[in-house]
């Protein structure tokens, strides 16, 4: 490191430390303030807080007095209510003041605020409101200082410095956030600017950090450095090396320790809040950013942030594939029989609708939509709708209110026809090493073959390509665009969704069943806020609503044993051009999807489809329609992604996962100070070691090299919280499947 660089982190450091001390002394002021002014009674003084320890304040009940933050708290509040509503002690209406929900003024000035607390004038009102400030204190400190809402707050506003501020607060105070939440953050990340790379992984590694997931891979290298200098630079290397040199607020938490015990005070909450009370001089605006590089608070000296790995490919094998089982089985006839003769009539498969295998059922299978979501209602808003395609069968018109048109002989064929596949489980190494050797990520390899991929390319790719820019119509079977409005462009991932037969499901799942999790302790929570712009039937209370929902139904389930259920039969198919990337996101978890089929009136009328649901003339001239329900059990929740790689032959488009890696480096600095032994003529050395311990946690990248055929499986939600992306395509197009595996909350006797 340059020494321009380290004079000006001393320099940073000793900022740091002398706000810390300004912050304390003109906290203790106050303090003082109230205190001289008699105005806190016994009783008041009984009921302050106490804080114990860091990050557990309590109602103690003892007649210690406020600590620095307490009274940080109130002086805060103070101006809440003494400027924001005009002194008439109406603030005291639930908001926090100081959560950093953006109702804190920045109005206040030093002027109003020493005439309130100076004045004679305002001592009843100071009298009147001091009831208000304890309670808030109390309020305040038993709900702990809720530093996720922080987080968000500074997100939301693209406060970037701010938020890793308050991620720590989350960290420190163990506030682990909900599923919802940690997508919405990894979101909001996102739109960091791309020339400010660090503080993005630096953002992303501290909310993987604050995550149920407390552990992370670690590392721990010794260094020792023998240095025959005067001895400065070993003490300001041992004094620096505590600190994670990255993160400006260790930087400045250290200075706070130090100017904390001279103060004899532990607890100072507000080192999280270092940069709140001028948020807006750290918006992320390149200045700001600047500014803070120069101020030596961003070092760009530094090892990287991001480590991208090399990307792990399935170790090769020789035992498969069989071509002649492939090309005979079941699930290959099921997908050549499907054709699109509804809409327009358009024949979907010409090359294969003709095509006999000898197991090719003697139905005709068609696509029709089931559900239908309008654009402008989609989350976020598109330039397209949702289609949600189904298959279902012409000739079997069954009476029953079941979309299930297979027979039973069918099931027991789907269970005969795969017992010579082989299929093989590989673990993912670099997500099941260390900390993360509960992700219970796999590999399932040679779960389709390479004929029924292409078929299902094929299926999926349809006649109809979406290059008009229009809004799909019809009934064909396609890929779609997809355009949020808040983008210039479309993503360039296109996706066709297809509610699948039960048929196909079980052949599938039949194939993968016995590699599956039976069971899963896990909370499983929905989230329908999902990243993709692909949205639910049933998505009509906000994502807030939704996750306390979610909240009180898993407190109504103690027993959190869940079993597996199945795979969700909504299939998500998704097409990368070149150089399209899906962002860096968290996968959440989802309820099951139904489709229920629901004998209406005979009608000799040929019907259109309708938005939600269709209905279709069968040969008997039944109207049936179709049903899509989301979460029709209540109790079922996906709990891994199901990914299926349907083709190899791209360059790029590895599914990349990110990981916090926490490397521990111990540096000896051993420092030779030379004094002269006259009497022989020698140099004395006497030695001084000095050792200091430095952790320090990057983001580390590795991809999952997509393998036709295979089907990547790994956690959703907060049960791992596997930040990953589907990287760049560098050449050629890659298609895959995204489903989930459901699991269903166990009944208690
Ligand atoms: O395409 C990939 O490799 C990743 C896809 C993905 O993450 C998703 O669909 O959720
Ligand atoms: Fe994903």
């Amino acid at each position: 490191m340059g020494k321009s660089k380290k004079r000006s982190r001393t320099k940073a450091l000793h900022e740091a430390a002398a706000n810390a001390a300004a912050a304390a002394n003109k906290a203790k002021q106050q303090r003082r303030l109230l205190e001289d002014d008699n105005e806190i009674d016994n009783d008041d003084k009984k009921e302050t807080t106490t804080s114990t320890e860091k990050g557990t304040s309590t109602i103690t009940g003892t007649t210690t007095a406020p600590t620095v933050s307490d009274i940080a708290i109130t002086i805060k509040t103070i101006k809440y209510l003494t400027i924001n509503n005009n002194g008439n002690g109406n603030g005291n209406d639930g908001d926090d003041g100081n959560d950093g929900d953006g109702d804190e003024t920045n109005t206040s000035t030093n002027n109003n605020y020493d005439l309130f607390h100076n004045s004679k004038q305002y001592k009843e009102l100071r009298k009147v409101i001091h009831p208000l400030i304890i309670d808030r204190i109390n309020k305040v400190y038993k709900n702990g200082i809720d530093y996720r809402s922080k987080v968000t707050n500074h997100l939301q506003h693209q406060r970037w410095l701010p938020a890793l501020g308050a991620l720590q607060g989350v960290k420190d105070y163990n506030q682990i956030p909900k599923q919802g939440t940690i997508q919405r953050w990894v979101r909001d990340v996102d739109s960091v600017d791309n020339n400010s790379n660090k503080i993005k992984m630096k953002l992303l590694s501290s909310i993987l950090n604050c995550t149920n997931v407390t552990s992370n891979h670690s590392t721990n290298t010794t260094t020792t450095t023998t240095a025959s200098s005067d001895g400065d630079d070993a003490t300001a290397t041992a004094a620096t090396a505590n600190m994670n040199k990255h993160d400006p607020l260790h930087a400045l938490m250290a200075a706070q320790q130090k100017n904390s015990s001279s103060n004899n005070n532990s607890n100072i909450d507000d080192e999280y809040d270092e940069y709140d009370d001028d948020d807006d001089e750290y918006d992320n605006n390149d200045n700001s950013m600047k500014e803070k590089k120069e101020k030596g608070a961003i070092d760009d000296d530094d090892e990287d942030e991001l480590k991208i790995l090399k990307g792990w490919r399935i170790p090769t094998s020789s035992l498969f594939p069989s071509s002649s089982l492939d090309d005979n089985s079941l699930l290959l006839s099921k997908l050549k029989s499907i054709t699109t003769t509804t809409g327009t009539g358009t024949e979907l498969n010409t090359s294969n609708s003709n095509s006999s295998s000898s197991k090719t059922p003697n139905t005709q299978t068609q696509t029709q939509v089931v559900y239908r979501e309008k654009a402008s209602e989609r989350t976020p808003p598109n330039h397209y709708d949702l289609i949600l395609h189904a298959t279902t069968t012409s000739t079997i018109c069954e009476t029953t209110e079941d979309d299930d048109e297979e027979t039973e002989e069918e099931d027991e064929e789907t269970e005969e026809e795969d017992e010579d596949r082989i299929i093989i489980k590989h673990n993912i190494p670099f997500l099941n090493t260390n900390g993360h050797s509960s992700s219970g990520a796999f590999v399932l390899e040679n779960v389709l073959s390479s004929s029924e991929c292409n078929e299902f390319i094929e299926m999926s790719s349809g006649s109809t390509a979406t290059s008009t820019g229009s809004t799909i119509s019809s009934n064909i079977v396609g890929y779609q665009k997809d355009h949020p409005l808040t983008l210039k462009e479309p993503t360039g991932i296109d996706s066709f969704e297809w509610y699948i037969s039960k048929t196909i499901h079980n052949i599938i799942y039949n194939r993968v069943y016995k590699y599956l999790p039976k069971k899963s302790n896990h909370i499983l929570t929905n989230n329908n806020n999902n990243s993709k712009s692909t949205a639910t039937a049933t998505a009509t209370a906000t994502g807030e609503e939704k996750e306390e929902e979610e909240e009180k139904r898993n407190n109504n389930n103690s027993n959190n044993s869940n079993i597996l259920y199945g795979i969700n039969r909504r299939w998500r198919f998704f097409r990368y051009g070149q150089d399209c990337v899906y962002r860096p996101h968290i996968d959440g978890s989802w309820p099951d999807s139904s489709l229920t089929k629901i004998k209406v009136k005979k009608n000799h009328n040929t019907t259109t489809p309708t938005a939600s649901t269709d209905t279709r003339n069968e040969t008997d001239n039944t109207l049936y329609e179709y049903k899509y329900e989301v979460d029709k059990t209540g109790n079922t929740r996906s709990y891994l992604t199901f990914l299926i790689y349907l083709n190899d032959n791209f360059e790029g488009g590895e599914t990349k996962f990110y990981y916090p890696v926490t490397t521990t480096t111990t540096t000896t600095t051993t420092t030779s100070t030379t004094t002269s032994n006259k009497d022989n003529n020698t140099d004395n050395d006497t030695p001084a070691t000095a050792t200091a311990t430095k952790t320090q946690t990057s983001l580390v990248a590795r991809g999952v090299i997509p393998k036709r055929g295979s089907v990547l499986v790994f956690p959703q939600g907060n049960t791992a919280s596997l930040l990953h992306e589907g990287s760049a395509v560098t050449k050629g197009i890659k298609y895959v499947i995204r489903t989930d595996v459901l699991y269903q909350q166990q009944q208690q006797s």
